[in-house]
């Protein structure tokens, strides 16, 4: 595998401290960030550290179960469950090396919370947690519908977490560790392969030490799967909050704001961390019935659900062709591309 191209972008680091009073502030900070890079992280939030470490040490206890008993909450097309090894990216057409639990506030999580004789006390913690990324999620949304001219809870009504068929997600992470005895990685290894992610705005948050996250600026308009070589690694200070447009935000601005490539790079390279990576993932998803579109009326109206679905549709689309261009390539390769099972909110 030949080197990785880097570029050195920084990416802003906008506080959240005195929200009230510093709003139209914060709003410029977040609107500038999202009209270049898409990408940005958050400080002086509503989330402690010692609160971001706790959940994790939740997540760390969920994934540290048999695999049976994972099994019991096995991931399910309402985009909830547990799934190891499954998410296929159209970028890649193969697995992701890891493993994720997708947790929704909604009905949609009827029977897939691990049970509580299993991991007592995980439901109640996560659940907090929910409700603290929801939290931090409406302060960005409000000032995202300012900045484009919408009413300020134009958003926030939209992703209505009380309501139970509310679609929003939180996705433990799990990738697994690299032992480099093995010697160097197949090329069909990813930890999160290539994405953009299709919901509103997505809240990472990170640990200290686990690298990866990197990002691939350049993404015009929200249709295109074109994407470049040079990457740039997101670096981030403990506590911060790291955040990135999605597909429907790049959509509903009529492209103004940019839904960024993005992965968790496969280590291979002499400063990639090899070992276990933990990361959270909490998605904004809209409610299936809302309405969406710009200001400037770019894209026609569609609904919650059409969206979602037309995004799915380009993502099988662009895996299909992406398993057509590698089994042209397996006559000389014996890599085989799998057929994706997961088809998850990013
Ligand atoms: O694990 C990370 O840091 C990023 C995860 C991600 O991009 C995703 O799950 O969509
Ligand atoms: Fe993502």
């Amino acid at each position: 595998m030949g080197a990785t191209k880097y570029a050195n972008r920084s990416i802003p680091r906008i506080s959240l401290a005195d929200f009230d009073n510093r709003i139209d502030e914060i709003t410029s900070q977040l609107v500038k960030a999202a009209e270049t890079d898409g990408f940005f992280s958050l400080t002086d939030t509503q989330i402690s550290i010692s609160e971001i470490d706790a959940i994790f040490t939740t997540s760390e206890s969920f994934f540290a179960l048999p695999d049976d008993a994972k099994a019991t909450v096995a991931f399910t097309h309402k985009n909830v469950g547990w799934e190891k090894r499954s998410q296929v990216r159209p970028s890649t057409g193969f697995p992701d090396q890891k493993e994720s639990y997708q947790l929704q506030f909604g009905d949609n999580m009827a029977d897939k919370w691990i049970a509580e004789a299993a991991l007592p006390g995980f439901k109640a913690r996560a659940q907090i947690f929910m409700d603290k990324a929801q939290g931090v999620s409406e302060m960005l949304m409000t000032c995202f519908a300012r900045g484009l001219g919408f009413p300020d809870d134009f958003f926030v009504k939209v992703h209505n977490i009380t309501r139970p068929d509310c679609q929003s997600v939180l996705r433990l992470l799990h990738y697994f560790e690299v032992d480099r005895a093995n010697g160097p990685i197949p090329e069909s290894f990813y930890r999160a392969g290539a994405h953009a992610d299709w919901d509103l705005l997505t809240l990472l948050f990170q640990r200290s030490g686990e690298s990866g996250l990197e990002i691939c600026p350049g993404r015009e308009v929200v249709t295109s799967f074109g994407m470049g070589d040079t990457w740039t690694k997101v670096v981030f200070n403990p506590g911060d909050i790291v955040c990135n447009i999605g597909d429907l935000l790049m959509s509903w601005s009529d492209d103004r704001f940019k839904s960024t490539f993005h992965r968790v790079k496969a280590p291979s390279e002499a400063d990639d961390y090899y070992g276990p990576r933990y990361s959270i993932a909490f998605f904004n998803q809209p409610c299936l019935d809302c309405t969406i579109q710009g200001p400037l009326k770019k894209y026609p109206t569609v609904t919650g659900a059409e969206f979602t679905k037309a995004a799915m549709d380009r993502n099988f689309g662009a895996l299909q062709a992406k398993k057509e261009q590698l089994s042209q390539r397996e006559r000389t390769n014996t890599a085989t591309p799998v057929t994706p099972q997961v088809a998850a909110s990013a």
